[in-house]
């Protein structure tokens, strides 16, 4: 059995899971919450090895910092199980935001790799050095296996020059290393493959358009199952609209709202990152409750919907023409795979395109990859679960058995 311990450690949180990895069988799930914050923090367990009410253990937990949130999960274990002794770990995959032009490949944890993420992390602020802090604790954890870098700019890195230049002076955005990189790529590279396969094609020959929307949100185009575009840029502010960040903005209205509202640049930094979005366009940065505040009767929460929705349009026309022509249009994460409101209002009006969304088929609950495209739609649109942690917890075996 090949175990790996898959850890995604975010700014505030540490996301896990315990994959059987061959066979992709998930053994555990975890999620610890509030990392650092002076009122304390929150943690969840699941033993997914067993259906019983004692596998699943909830609690408020003191987590100053990713070190003491790894001690949570390994009483978490300790306590709930499974047994990390019967089902040890042959590895640990790491979930890495930005590895800018340097890592284009899951790539094994040395001290030099921490160094380079740790160089990288201006250009992925929230996310990098939070990477390296769960990496760190998780080294002090398991020091004996080995531990891999999986990292979300990789998959984008076979993204043309003309689709990853922006049109700024070459010598700065050289020295700065100001370029477009592309997050998700995990995910995107799963469910392309994932989509493919549930098509009964070989990827090689397929276009299509993958569209991440979960808290993150971002579109890529995938022809033969190599990205070739995706909307998030140099960070993971650019493209679409999302929970709490701006996506695209015309870049003037920063040294505007310098110079005539009082923001510095921190300010502006967590206005669109952290107040933007459907959070600060509709008040909520739950997709769930900006739909029910829509269905309300909240017009603020139905303008929201609609610039979320807009926006993902003008995307899959635009990758729609990049691509020439388009096999597939698939959503995924957890806006795409649950808001039928979302997918309908983001696809309608295309029949011209040839994308007929099939509305009973869409408004239809279901777990696994589906088709909610009409017979006759030349485009198949399909809703494909992604699964990060599989993918990772793969990658991470592929590597460790070279
Ligand atoms: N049933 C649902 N209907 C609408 N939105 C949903 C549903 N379930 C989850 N979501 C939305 O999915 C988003 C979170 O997606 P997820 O992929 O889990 O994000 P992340 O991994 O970036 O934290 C939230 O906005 C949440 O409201
Ligand atoms: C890169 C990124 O935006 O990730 P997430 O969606 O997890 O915030
Ligand atoms: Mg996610």
């Amino acid at each position: 059995m090949s175990v790996v311990l898959v850890i995604n450690s975010g700014s505030s949180s540490l996301k896990y899971q315990l994959i059987e990895a061959e066979g992709g069988t998930t053994l555990a799930t975890g999620l610890i919450e509030r990392i650092g914050d002076a009122n304390g923090g929150h943690a969840k367990h699941r033993d997914e090895t067993t259906d019983a009410a004692a596998g699943t253990w909830e609690a408020d937990v003191e987590v100053p910092d990713h070190s003491a949130a790894f001690d949570v999960m390994l009483d978490a274990f300790a306590g709930t199980g499974p047994s990390l002794e019967v089902n040890a770990p042959v590895a640990v995959g790491h979930r890495v935001v930005q590895g800018g032009a340097r890592f284009f490949e899951p790539t094994v944890i040395t001290d030099l790799v921490k160094i380079n993420i740790d160089e990288l992390a201006p250009l992925a602020p929230l996310h990098n050095p939070a990477n390296l802090e769960g990496i760190e604790a998780a080294q002090r954890a398991f020091p004996d296996v080995p531990h891999v870098a999986v990292f979300d700019t990789a998959f984008h890195q076979t993204m043309p020059p003309a689709a990853y230049t922006y049109a700024i002076d070459r010598a700065v955005a050289a020295k700065h290393r100001v370029r477009r990189y592309g997050f998700h790529g995990t995910s995107h590279r799963y469910v392309s493959r994932a989509a493919a396969e549930y098509l009964g094609r070989p990827i090689e020959e397929l276009r299509m358009i993958v569209l991440h929307l979960g808290n993150g949100a971002s579109a890529c185009a995938v022809s033969g199952g190599r990205s070739v575009e995706t909307s998030m840029g140099m960070t993971p502010l650019e493209g679409l609209v999302m929970g709490t960040r701006s996506g695209d903005i015309d870049p003037a209205v920063l040294p505007y709202l310098q110079h005539r509202a009082g923001f510095d640049a921190n300010g502006i930094d967590d206005l669109l990152n952290k107040r933007s979005g459907i959070l600060g366009l509709g008040g909520h940065r739950d997709m769930r409750d900006l739909v029910a505040a829509s269905q309300d009767g909240d017009d603020a929460a139905t303008l929201a919907l609609e610039v979320y929705t807009h926006r993902i349009r003008s995307y899959v026309g635009a990758y729609a023409a990049q691509l020439g022509r388009v096999d597939a249009i698939v959503f995924t994460a957890g806006v795409g795979e649950n808001a039928a409101l979302v997918r309908e209002w983001s696809l309608g009006g295309l029949e011209g395109f040839g994308v007929e969304v099939d509305v009973e088929a869409n408004r239809e609950r279901g777990s696994g990859a589906r088709r909610i495209s009409t017979d006759a739609s030349r485009v198949a649109v399909l809703v494909v679960p992604t699964n990060e942690e599989l993918e990772i917890a793969r990658q991470t075996l592929e590597v460790v058995e070279a």
